[in-house]
């Protein structure tokens, strides 16, 4: 298993290039099997994830080819219905097959993703939602089983809890059903809106993504479109982190910072002077002190689960003490115990993290648990004194491109060990 090696104590300077969202990718490339036609999707991320879901899509029989960054995906020669186990244990995402295939052939197979490292994480807004337009579904044996006769028929459908998952499956199945379908209480994050772009780019009617009503008129049939992903929020918002908590600087370029606000006011309190273009962000730290920010995660508009490791992290560097809280994941501190290895100072109580100003940083061996829990380790790495080992780098990979390439470029020095 692949480890970073990562001498620290070093600053951070100059210029990343911002890569295509992983979260927006995959709902969109699940897209492409409502599709009868090949669609071109350009800025798409080249992560393990990806991988996964190109090996899902030829499973069930699409045609995929990679051109640079632009994937095309071909959704006619689809024959196949069951998305196993073996891919969708890989990647919880992969439960997003289950709308666009059941929407387009009448039924679908698709294993159960389970739980992760973060949380439970159930499915039963996807599944309640497909049954209100006239799916029959059934559990056995690990796999949602889901037929429809006929087509799926359009329908009004309040989702209890605010889901991005559940919104993208019901979206994307409600564009072949028969009639009218309004999603309530809708998830407003940005990648739902690339998702709707894209389908309308296919020829599907919707109206209102990224507000809490979604508006959507089943059409017979959906051709092949083109579509580029958009930049990716939280792979920004890590390298600014990064760069504050390096006292360092760096500009974030090929990125859009108007989906980031929670963000950037939140480095802002933390005293970092941030600038931004139509397609930039500029992160400046140096000569500047650090402070530690009150976090509490909320769905879009509020600030995002994804970055709250990483601010775990800014607050362990920074002076004065502050307060995270988790209010979507229930179990999204497997990063704790880890940072405490290094000499964080923190303290859990429930659902917060109490970070306090912490003495000396040093470097530790330690285990990635899940995405954004290693990102949170290789940025403390960066700035701890010594030595630090990054096991389980699988789950980096999942969603950053080449993380060490990026860093190594703003000066960190870290290796990838193949162990
Ligand atoms: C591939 C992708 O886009 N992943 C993102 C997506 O995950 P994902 O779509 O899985 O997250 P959700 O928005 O669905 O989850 C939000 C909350 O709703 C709960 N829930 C969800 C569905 C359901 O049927 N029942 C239920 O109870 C979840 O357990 C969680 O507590 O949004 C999360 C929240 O912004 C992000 O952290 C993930 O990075
Ligand atoms: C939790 C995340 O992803 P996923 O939903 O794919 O596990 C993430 O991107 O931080």
């Amino acid at each position: 298993m692949d480890q970073f090696v990562i001498q620290g104590g070093t600053t951070l300077a100059g210029e990343v290039t911002i890569s295509g969202a992983k979260n927006a990718a995959l709902p969109i490339l699940f897209a492409a099997l409502l599709a009868d036609g090949e669609s071109r999707f350009s800025n798409v991320p080249q992560l393990r994830d990806i991988g996964t879901t190109e090996a899902l899509l030829k499973t069930l029989g699409a045609g995929v080819k990679w051109q640079g960054d632009i994937l095309f995906v071909d959704g006619r020669s689809v024959d196949k219905v069951l998305a196993p186990y073996e891919l969708v244990k890989q990647m919880r995402a992969s439960v997003l097959a289950l709308g666009p295939l059941l929407a387009r052939f009448g039924e679908a197979q698709v294993s159960l993703p389970g739980g992760c490292a973060i949380g439970a994480r159930p499915v039963d807004i996807h599944i309640s939602g497909l049954e209100r337009m006239g799916a029959k579904i059934s559990v056995d044996n690990g796999y949602i089983n889901a037929k429809v006769d006929g087509r799926l028929k359009g329908a009004e459908i309040y989702m209890e809890t605010v889901s991005v998952g559940a919104t993208e499956n019901l979206l994307m199945a409600a564009t072949l059903a028969d009639g009218t379908t309004i999603l309530e209480n809708a998830a407003r994050e940005p990648e739902i809106t690339n998702l709707a772009d894209c389908l309308r780019a296919m020829g599907a009617k919707i109206t209102g993504a990224g507000t809490s009503r979604i508006e959507i008129q089943g059409v017979d049939k959906l051709a092949g479109g083109e579509h580029k992903i958009l930049p990716d929020r939280i792979e920004t918002g890590t390298f600014l982190v990064a760069a504050a908590m390096a006292q360092g600087e760096v500009l974030c370029t090929n990125t859009d910072h108007t989906s980031l606000e929670p963000v950037l006011d939140k480095l802002r309190a933390a005293n970092a002077l941030v600038e931004v273009t139509d397609n930039s962000i500029y992160l400046d730290m140096r000569g500047r002190t650090l402070k530690a920010v009150n976090i509490k995660t909320m769905p879009h508009p509020g600030f995002p689960t994804d970055m709250q490791a990483q601010f775990t992290a800014l607050n362990v560097v920074a002076e004065g003490s502050a307060t995270i809280t988790e209010t979507i994941f229930e179990n999204r501190f497997m990063h704790v115990p880890e940072l405490q290895r290094m000499g964080a100072n923190i303290r859990l109580e429930g659902n917060t993290a109490i970070c306090a100003e912490t003495d000396k940083l040093s470097g530790a061996q330690v285990m990635a648990t899940d995405l954004r829990a290693s990102a949170s380790l290789i940025l403390t790495g960066v700035v701890a004194s010594g030595e630090t080992v990054v096991d389980r780098i699988y789950h980096v990979d999942r969603g950053y491109q080449r993380i060490e390439n990026k860093l190594s470029k703003l000066g960190a020095k870290i290796k990838r060990r193949h162990n």
